[in-house]
């Protein structure tokens, strides 16, 4: 506008701006910071303009219409909202006719007041007033006409209304009784309508109720805006119409709304994962029904919050397809969850170990048992079932298990490590017969549905299912051999049809050995109360990435984080089985497998004892036998280990460097030994500091621990 010279003139009624120069000239930066954008317009190219819109497609075929149920549901929920709202209304009918009652003697003077104005024209009245003061004769005669003219019609008409209304009142009185109430209340109606005071409307609003509500985006911006994230109420401040980028329409997503958001740069759905009840206060709804979830295909400030009619925990849960009838195929997906819409969520045991992780009393024993009466309804399927809890809380399977054992005494743990050897052999027979198997048989050097049932070559599925496996893995005496056998079966069990289900209270690298924790395929993570045991069982950087277990509440029972199968960590509820049902469920398990022959081992009441020259393994004792020289690096140690026991230690020594230092250091924690730099040489003669052990830490742990078995003996 000023740009031209002349223009800038200043104008008198402006004051300038007064500029000290010193201050301006060392305020000013020494080198002007210079741009590196290329000048022109930004260059587009269409093609991968329209790939990138292509990412953002909505569905041709909404959501809730891809499934029957979904579509049945939602049908369901909006004949459930207008019953709602009929029966709402319905049920104030009479206070609705005591208002019309009420309103009608109002009414009725409206009516006769309105019609005796427009019959004499009142309202012309102060015009011809005007006229009368104004002493205007021709104009007040003029008006006068008009109006005579007029009334002299207005009245006419009036009369025959009259007369019209007094013939029907006659004939109303001559008729039955139920024609005249039906007269006397619409004329109260029509009383009552015009009666109505201008600000009291007749009919009240159905008063929706807080399950059915509808997610607006006012909801979703006041909700977000709560949660005290500075950029969210920065940007509210600014744009309080339109703070937030919705992707797409606020829809209904099964029994609850679904809406996507963009929240403002730099905040990321984790933090709004953290403060997931205050969001739910923000939206009025219990902490069960809301649910914000990243979108691991887009980017990490994309929120899907999904906000169910019904908190998670309480819905009604469709029943379990395979409660009644019907087997499973550990080759197939089983539904053993439902998601937050209530559809029911799949798992494929065959080709997956599987990690259960949580806090206690949250469910994990019940998953447990499920996923097992899963494989229990396979009649293919050899079960190995450890309940080292020691309450029984797997007892129903015990009439279909082939190993079955609950408790942690030494006789349960002597043998469960018998039976775990047995498998580690049955292991690598499976392997030299997927070997010598010609291609065209088992083109992918894994197990198939046809293979596992053909008996001779003996490759059925074997589901081996350990509550508590902490137990395992820190025992003093079999820790290590249990972990080397797990890490050996979590690794290539399962392409040899060999499935580990590990469940444990206590997620932590001593309960839940690396080895194993990193190799599981499968993971299922209860309520966790922190970052670390949330990676340990969902996977590192999982809590990084928003997948969070930390954020269910401890009603949340049963409601899981499952990631593995398909592409992203989804969050479902557990199916829930309680223990006469397992028992209904085990017991027909069991009729199965009888008519398919396959009942085995301690099914059939065979004795399965640990033999008495079992080979003992005893890692310090191992250590001690090996390290000759005062200070040893871990990874010589364990390469001695795996020469003087190839059979438990063999793994161990195929791990590579900073993973078989670390194999050591975590096998020495549960016997209080701790590693540390060591000086050493190469075997080309370099001195280095590594990670190793000091021979007398391994032989005072040693004494420490056989004077304590002394104590124990003689007390
Ligand atoms: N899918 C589910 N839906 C609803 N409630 C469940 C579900 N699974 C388990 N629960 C409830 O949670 C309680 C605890 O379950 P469970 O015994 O499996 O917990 P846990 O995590 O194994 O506990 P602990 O670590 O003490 O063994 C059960 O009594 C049961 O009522």
């Amino acid at each position: 506008m000023s740009d031209h010279p002349d223009d800038r003139t200043q104008q008198p009624d402006q004051e300038a701006e007064i500029v000290h120069l010193d201050k301006f000239r060392a305020g000013r930066h020494p080198y002007p910071p210079t741009r590196v954008d290329l000048p022109g317009r930004d260059e587009h190219d269409w093609i991968s303009d329209l790939e990138e819109k292509t990412k953002t497609r909505r569905p041709i075929v909404p959501l809730w219409l891809r499934s029957r149920a979904e579509a049945l549901s939602i049908l369901r929920w909006i004949a459930a909202h207008y019953a709602y709202v009929a029966g709402y209304q319905v049920s104030r009918a009479p206070l609705y006719a005591g208002r019309l009652a009420v309103r009608s003697p109002r009414g009725l003077g409206r009516l006769v007041s309105g019609f005796f104005r427009w019959t004499f024209d009142l309202e012309g009245e102060p015009v011809r007033l005007a006229t009368v003061q104004k002493a205007d004769p021709e104009a007040y005669l003029k008006l006068s006409r008009q109006r005579d003219a007029r009334v002299r019609l207005r009245v006419f008409v009036t009369l025959l209304t009259l007369a019209t209304l007094l013939i029907a009142s006659i004939l109303v009185a001559a008729a039955p009784t139920p024609a005249q109430w039906a007269t006397l209340a619409f004329t109260l109606t029509l009383l009552g309508l015009l009666g109505r005071p201008a600000d009291r409307p007749l009919i009240d609003r159905a008063v929706i109720p807080a399950s059915v509500e509808k997610l607006t985006s006012d909801v979703v911006i006041r909700a977000l805006g709560s949660l005290g994230i500075a950029a969210i109420n920065q940007a509210v401040a600014k744009n309080p119409r339109n703070p937030l980028d919705f992707k797409a329409p606020i829809t209904r997503d099964g029994p609850g709304w679904r809406a996507d958001v963009d929240l403002p740069y730099g905040v990321t759905v984790a933090e709004v994962m953290d403060r997931r009840d205050k969001l739910a206060s923000g939206l009025r709804r219990p902490l069960g029904c809301v649910w914000p979830e990243t979108v691991p295909e887009a980017h990490t400030g994309r929120l899907m919050l999904w906000v169910g009619d019904q908190a998670m925990n309480k819905a009604r849960q469709p029943a379990w397809p395979l409660l009644r009838s019907g087997s499973a195929d550990l080759f197939k997906p089983t539904a053993f969850a439902t998601d937050q819409r209530g559809r029911f969520v799949g798992l494929t045991l065959m080709f997956v170990s599987v990690i259960i992780g949580s806090i206690p009393r949250m469910g994990k024993t019940f998953l447990l048992r499920l996923l097992a009466l899963i494989a229990a309804l396979d009649p293919r399927t050899e079960l190995h079932v450890y309940d080292l809890k020691g309450t029984g809380d797997l007892s129903a399977l015990e009439c279909v298990a082939h190993r079955y054992r609950a408790g942690d005494d030494d006789e349960d743990i002597e043998y469960a490590i018998t039976s775990m050897r047995a498998l580690r052999e049955e292991l690598r027979r499976r392997a030299k017969v997927i070997r010598n198997l010609p291609k065209d048989i088992c083109p992918e050097s894994k197990v198939t549905p046809e293979l596992a049932g053909t008996k001779s070559l003996g490759l059925h599925p074997i589901v081996i299912p350990v509550d508590e496996c902490q137990v395992w893995f820190e025992h003093e005496r079999y820790g290590a051999e249990f972990e080397a056998i797990c890490t050996d079966l979590v690794k290539r069990g399962p392409a040899l049809g060999m499935v580990l289900i590990l469940a444990t209270q206590r997620p932590d690298a001593k309960a839940l050995p690396t080895g194993v924790s990193a190799n599981a395929a499968v993971r299922l993570c209860l309520k966790v109360m922190g970052q670390l045991e949330n990676d340990m069982v969902l996977g590192t950087s999982a809590y990084k990435n928003g997948v969070r277990a930390t954020m269910f509440s401890f009603n949340d029972k049963g409601i899981c984080y499952f990631s593995g199968e398909g592409e992203n960590p989804r969050i479902v509820r557990c199916v829930y089985l309680d223990a006469p049902a397992a028992e209904k469920i085990a017991l027909r398990a069991r009729a199965v497998r009888q008519q398919a022959g396959t009942l085995s081992g301690h099914a059939l009441g065979e004795d399965f004892d640990a033999p008495e020259a079992a080979p003992v393994r005893d890692l310090l004792a191992d250590i001690a036998a090996v390290a000759n020289e005062p200070k040893l690096w871990n990874e010589v140690v364990v390469d001695r280990l795996a020469e003087l026991r190839p059979e438990v230690y063999g793994p161990w020594g195929e791990l590579e460097g900073a993973a078989k230092t670390a194999q050591l250091t975590n096998a020495l924690k549960p016997h209080g030994v701790k590693t540390g730099q060591v000086w050493g040489t190469t075997a080309d003669g370099k001195g280095a500091n590594r990670i190793g052990i000091t021979r007398d830490d391994i032989t005072q742990a040693l004494t420490q621990r056989d004077s304590r078995k002394g104590t124990g003996a003689a007390s």
